[in-house]
């Protein structure tokens, strides 16, 4: 689903208003209307709270104007509105204005806030409401929220009474989710026509409560040409990007799979990334270990095979390594190279080799990427596709910068990167963020806290190379990847619950998670009905 900012909204609302003929009354009218109807459903849920009572905040500007509307509808199912408005009525303009009026006309109570006194009276009123409706800022909001409408803010978000948001909670910077000052929490957001930045990023999301986007009867073609921010990925648009098995499939149908990982303590993540590709769909996954190691890797992992290969004496890749490493990587589809490497310099020195020679697309994980951090002219040379997934902290060495800077506009470091590297570029976080080099920057949704934890990335490396190898696109492996390994998690999750989430429950509800997607093998008949 696209994903725009406050600037690219504005820019479809004038095209609908003026190119289109659509009037503005009549978008705000809608809007209004699928305000109302949100909180009638959520009155509708909890059938102990009879209560009819709708207090909504509203502002000066066209948010308020959705607000007014809300309460003409509000009042029509038969609830009882009152609207505190955080303005002076003489500042509210055009269709907002229109729609004011009519609520003055219709007797619902208006109650003017002025100051923190008003507020204070404004409480008193809220307790025994069923609902707030929070129509104080939309996307017009500009710098920190000051004055009575931060007390507003403070006032809704003290009180325990469901908050349904108009577009955006009022606070949060469409384009960025950051808190301007001070921000509502609501329920839910009804977001009109398409959802925003800020909703998607954190911690505007945590705010934003469950997202509900509200057809409002902007013309499709509009919503279709519209150059987006972002595309948050959708579970159809994951499933689109696996092809059905065909019924003759074998194991080199899927592709064969070699993994560089892996080193003296470090041996589990060798072990969860290569056992990572096998559970998602590769035919073959060949584990490259350095050779005292292999004894090891071979009873911890069944279904992989290894590739001794010579070591360090610290039991890392030798550059000693390298020649077997690349002939190998030329029989197979894909390269996954860098969980548990190890920082030597001399495995440093094989991983800028390999990467820079690899004759296959290959995705670069943890050391690996902390080995290119003082060459990332290796990666922007690169003449097969090549995926990076670094984390913050490997995004900043990358990057020459610190984490703290990265996490501040993570939008901007993953492009960043991508345009840098001239590769597909996965930041891994909470919305874990996916930017190819064409421009197209892709959020994950699925995922939770649990997952921050040792092994987890590794995982994720395994199924990327997987991917790959089965012949995704550098952006569909990434992409597909960040939300299965999400899902697996939230799956995990919910069966153990986040606390004690570990790497190897990831791989565990793999298989549950691909049962979401399946696209199973077409042809194949059953024989007896
Ligand atoms: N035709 C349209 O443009 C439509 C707009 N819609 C609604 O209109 C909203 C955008 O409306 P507006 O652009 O009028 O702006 P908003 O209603 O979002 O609010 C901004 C208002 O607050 C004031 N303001 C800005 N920053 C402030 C700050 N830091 N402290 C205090 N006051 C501040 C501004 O002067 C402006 O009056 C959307 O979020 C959506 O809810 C919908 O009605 C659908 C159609
Ligand atoms: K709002």
């Amino acid at each position: 689903m696209k994903v725009v900012s406050p600037s690219t909204m504005r820019e479809l609302d004038r095209k609908a208003i003026e190119d289109m003929n659509v009037p503005g009354i009549v978008l705000m009218e809608n809007a209004g209307r699928e305000v109302a109807l949100a909180v009638k459903r959520l009155w509708d849920e909890d059938p102990l709270k009879k209560k009819r009572k709708v207090v909504l905040f509203c502002g000066k500007g066209n948010n308020g104007g959705d607000g007014f509307v809300a309460a003409r509808h509000l009042a029509n199912m038969g609830f009882e509105p009152i609207i505190f408005l955080v303005a002076e009525p003489e500042a509210i303009k055009g269709d907002a204005a229109i729609n004011y009026h009519i609520i003055l006309n219709m007797d619902i109570s208006v109650i003017i806030i002025e100051s923190g006194e008003d507020l204070d009276k404004a409480r008193e009123h809220c307790g025994d409401a069923a609902a707030i409706v929070d129509a104080l800022f939309g996307t017009g909001l500009r710098g920190e929220v000051q004055g009575t409408g931060r007390q507003a803010i403070e006032l809704i978000n003290s009180l325990d009474v469901p908050v349904v948001a108009v577009d955006i909670p009022s606070g949060i910077s469409g384009e960025t989710g950051k808190v301007l000052g001070a921000a509502v929490r609501a329920r839910e957001t009804v977001t009109m026509a398409l959802p925003k930045m800020g909703m998607v990023l954190y911690p505007g999301a945590a705010y934003a409560g469950k997202i509900i986007v509200a057809d409002i009867g902007m013309p499709s073609s509009i919503l279709k040409s519209v150059k987006a921010e972002a595309e948050l990925l959708e579970k159809d648009q994951v499933a689109g990007l696996f092809k059905p098995y065909p019924p003759d499939a074998h194991k080199g149908t899927f592709g064969r799979v070699f993994i560089l990982a892996g080193s003296a303590g470090m041996t589990g993540a060798a072990a969860l990334c290569s056992l990572a590709a096998a559970r998602s769909g590769a035919g073959l996954v060949t584990l490259g270990t350095p050779e005292s190691l292999n004894d090891i890797m071979e009873a911890k992992i069944t279904e992989v095979m290894t590739l001794a290969l010579p070591e360090t004496p610290q039991r890392s890749f030798s550059i000693k390594a390298l020649g077997k490493a690349l002939e190998f990587s030329s029989q197979c589809d894909a390269a996954a190279i860098g969980p548990g490497l190890s920082r030597q310099d001399e495995t440093r020195d094989f991983i800028r080799q390999f990467v820079a020679a690899c004759p296959v697309p290959m995705v670069i994980d943890a050391d690996g990427l902390n080995a290119l951090a003082e060459k990332p002219e290796i990666l922007a040379g690169l003449k097969v596709p090549a995926i990076i997934t670094p984390h913050p902290g490997e995004m900043a060495r990358l990057l020459s910068t610190d984490a703290g800077a990265v996490q501040e506009d993570r939008v901007g470091a993953v492009r960043e990167a991508t345009k840098r590297f001239k590769c597909t570029a996965l930041l891994k976080g909470a919305r874990t963020m996916i930017a190819a080099p064409e421009g197209s920057l892709w959020i994950n949704p699925t995922g939770n806290p649990g997952m921050a934890t040792g092994g987890s990335g590794d995982v994720l490396t395994g199924i990327i190379a997987a991917f790959l190898a089965r012949g995704m696109e550098p952006w569909e492996a990434a992409a597909a990847g960040a939300y299965i390994h999400g899902l697996a998690g939230d799956l995990a999750a919910a069966a153990k619950g986040e606390i004690s989430l570990i790497a190897s429950d990831l791989l565990d509800f793999l298989p549950e998670a691909f049962s979401k997607f399946e696209a199973r093998s077409s042809n194949t008949q059953p024989i007896d009905g």
